[in-house]
């Protein structure tokens, strides 16, 4: 099949990464019609990286994702993985018939809550928007990246951002420059964001089924996180961290909550469950407090694995040096 003609000479191979993300505030609303909840969330973008190669060298059979690092088994090496999607998606925009190999480096958690799938999409939109030189701009990117999920937009844009609607819209939130330091415990398993989702709106019925959502406390506004986060007191933004999910997470996987009692007990400003979990996220003073913490948390046997990690970080480019973040 002949090479695509807008492809720029030269460019054979192109690398990208992107973040992952934490919610640092999850309100999540009632189930929509199209089957979504609305969200007000406070996505911040953390310093663990998924690395996307889209080549054109070799490509012989462009059916093939190839998958490495941690949890890659768990990851679709078919065209629903999300980085063959995104490529689809821009060839098929381009009118390219561009034979494409994929190659996906992971380093966030594979179902754990964290959107590693959705900076896979992220990392592949910039990477093969390069590959074929469409010069698509960032926010000509953020609208497809929604297309292949909530998530993407925020993949793409990284640092702090408000998002609303299903979470693909987006407010970056210029002065929440609060560094924080955190702890990522990983658990067994993983859990499918629509599952949590429906024991989400499973729960809120249960409790008064006449009125769904009265009973189970509802996060609130984001106000005060918001001005929380343009200060330097990791104590004051711990403490208006919010996660609606996280109920729904602790009654599909109980143990979670051992995890998170070992966390507070160790002197974590606060624990909470990442998203639709099931990692949980440990809040810290400073790196050496969040080196202290995970040491304890490991200690006590209750994760499968433990990092530190720090946020906020940029979103998705392009990477000149493969082997480099
Ligand atoms: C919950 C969050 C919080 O940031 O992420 P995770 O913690 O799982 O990573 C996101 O909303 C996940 O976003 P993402 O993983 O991109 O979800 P999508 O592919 O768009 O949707 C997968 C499914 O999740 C449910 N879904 C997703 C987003 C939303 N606002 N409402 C929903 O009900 C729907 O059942 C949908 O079919
Ligand atoms: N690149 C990918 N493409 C498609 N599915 C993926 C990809 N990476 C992970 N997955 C799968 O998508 C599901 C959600 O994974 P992931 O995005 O890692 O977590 P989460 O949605 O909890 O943030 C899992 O079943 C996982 O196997």
């Amino acid at each position: 099949m002949p090479r695509d003609a807008s492809t720029p000479a030269g460019a054979r191979a192109v690398t990208a990464v992107a973040p992952a993300k934490i919610n640092l505030h999850l309100g999540v609303g009632d189930v929509r019609g199209d089957g979504y909840h609305d969200l007000l969330t406070v996505y911040r973008a953390v310093d663990l990286w998924e690395r996307v190669t889209v080549s054109l060298d070799d490509a012989d059979d462009d059916s093939e994702v190839v998958v490495t690092g941690p949890g890659a088994p768990q990851v679709p090496t078919d065209r629903t993985n999300l980085a063959a999607r995104a490529v689809d998606l821009l060839r098929e925009e381009a009118g390219s018939d561009a034979r494409i190999a994929i190659r996906i480096h992971k380093g966030v958690p594979v179902a754990g809550g964290m959107a590693g799938g959705s900076a896979d999409a992220a990392a592949a939109l910039v990477a093969t928007d390069r590959l074929l030189g469409l010069g698509l701009g960032r926010a000509a990117l953020e609208e497809r990246a929604a297309r292949l999920g909530s998530d993407v937009p925020f993949c793409i844009r990284g640092g702090t951002a408000l998002g609303t609607g299903r979470g693909e819209k987006l407010a970056t939130l210029l002065h929440a420059r609060a560094e924080q330091h955190i702890v990522v415990a990983l658990a067994d398993g993983g859990l499918s964001t629509p599952t949590v989702f429906a024991e989400l709106d499973r729960l809120r019925a249960e409790r008064d089924p006449a009125d769904p959502g009265r009973g189970l406390p509802r996060a609130g506004g984001v106000d005060p996180l918001v001005a929380a986060l343009a200060g330097d007191d990791p104590a004051a933004v711990a403490g208006l961290l919010a996660n609606d999910m996280e109920a729904a997470a602790l009654s599909l996987m109980p143990a979670l909550r051992r995890t998170l009692r070992v966390g507070r007990e160790v002197g974590a400003l606060h624990g909470m469950v990442s998203g639709s979990g099931p990692t949980c996220l440990f809040f810290c003073t400073d790196r050496d407090h969040a080196i202290a913490v995970a040491a304890e948390i490991s200690e006590h046997g209750v994760a499968r694995e433990v990092r530190v990690t720090r946020g906020p970080v940029g979103g998705a480019h392009i990477v000149d040096d493969p082997t480099g973040k």
